[in-house]
């Protein structure tokens, strides 16, 4: 079975973070570890406080999955300042995996901050350079580039100003601009588009950790870089559809896991719950 590692935050409410990127891989059929940062009290309101984990145990978290187990692919999510950043970049430096694609979080949908405002310029200066590929929204596109983007055309310039920092390839997600969601990909070679279509609702939490996940586990599978962004595109497109109204702020994506269906797994618990009525009756 092939492999991935995410290198993220830990979210308590479920719907980002570490626990949507094992979700998000174990659905595709990967094996999931991962290298916890921080660990956040969180739900689908609101981040109350946020812990980050100790720089060597950060360390020892990625060396032990590497020094033990092939690695297919790895993914960054939340890195919380500069030091985390300097020390994911020395220590991913030592081990050099295949595939790395960066998710740059810097704030949560509830407003957030999840990484310090210096720590902008470290995690482009140490990590981009890097990636296979970085997937940016947009107002993390406008940090990186201390643009405005307003357009699909802004987004291809942007994109264009991302690469130019050293990294392979660089996805910039639509859903925060108007209209139906579009990502626009650029690996210096060509711009594609990825077209979507927009589901109305406010259960988007998680949304961009899921792509990005989807995406690696694409890669640690063996797809190309445009097919595993397909793929992954697909999948965040049904996961929002069939998106979850859980808690009371934004809900979580829909992880469908291959041999597990909500309907059947109802039907199959009133059998069971009624069987187990029937044996425990005189
Ligand atoms: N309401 C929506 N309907 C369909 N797709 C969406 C919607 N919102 C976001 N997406 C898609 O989900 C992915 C993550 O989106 P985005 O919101 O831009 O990033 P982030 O979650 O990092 O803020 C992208 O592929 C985007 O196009
Ligand atoms: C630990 C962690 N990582 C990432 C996100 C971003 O997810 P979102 O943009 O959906 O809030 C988050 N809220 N928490």
């Amino acid at each position: 079975m092939k492999t991935a590692l995410t290198i993220a935050g830990s979210d308590s409410g479920g719907g980002a973070g570490i626990q949507a990127d094992l979700k998000t891989f174990s659905a595709c059929g990967v094996f999931g570890m991962s290298a916890i940062t921080a660990v956040t009290a969180q739900n689908t309101v609101e981040v109350r406080s946020v812990q980050n984990i100790d720089l060597s145990v950060i360390r020892d978290q990625i060396a032990a999955v590497f020094e033990d187990i092939d690695v297919d692919a790895v993914k960054i999510g939340m890195l919380g300042n500069s030091d985390i950043i300097q020390t994911v970049s020395d220590t991913l430096k030592v081990y050099q995996p295949k595939y790395l694609v960066i998710d740059p979080v810097m704030v949560s949908k509830g407003g957030h901050h999840l990484l310090e405002k210096e720590a902008v310029a470290t995690l482009s200066n140490l990590l981009l350079p890097m990636a296979s590929l970085v997937t940016p929204n947009i107002p993390e596109a406008e940090v990186l580039t201390g643009n405005r983007i307003q357009s699909e055309s802004d987004m291809y310039e942007a994109c264009r100003k991302i690469l130019s920092k050293g990294p392979e390839a660089v996805l910039i997600k639509g859903g925060h601009l108007k209209g139906d969601p579009t990502d626009v990909f650029y690996d210096g070679n060509e711009f594609k588009v990825f077209q979507g279509r927009r589901i109305e609702t406010k259960n988007v939490h998680g949304t961009g950790c899921t792509l990005s996940s989807a995406i690696t586990a694409q890669l640690a599978k063996g797809a190309s870089m445009p097919e595993a962004i397909q793929i992954a595109k697909d999948y965040i497109t049904r996961a929002i559809e069939k998106s979850l109204d859980i808690g009371h702020g934004h809900g979580p994506a829909h992880h469908f896991h291959p041999f597990y269906d909500v309907k059947n797994e109802d039907e199959r618990m009133k059998h069971h719950s009624l069987n187990n009525s029937l044996s425990a009756s005189p």
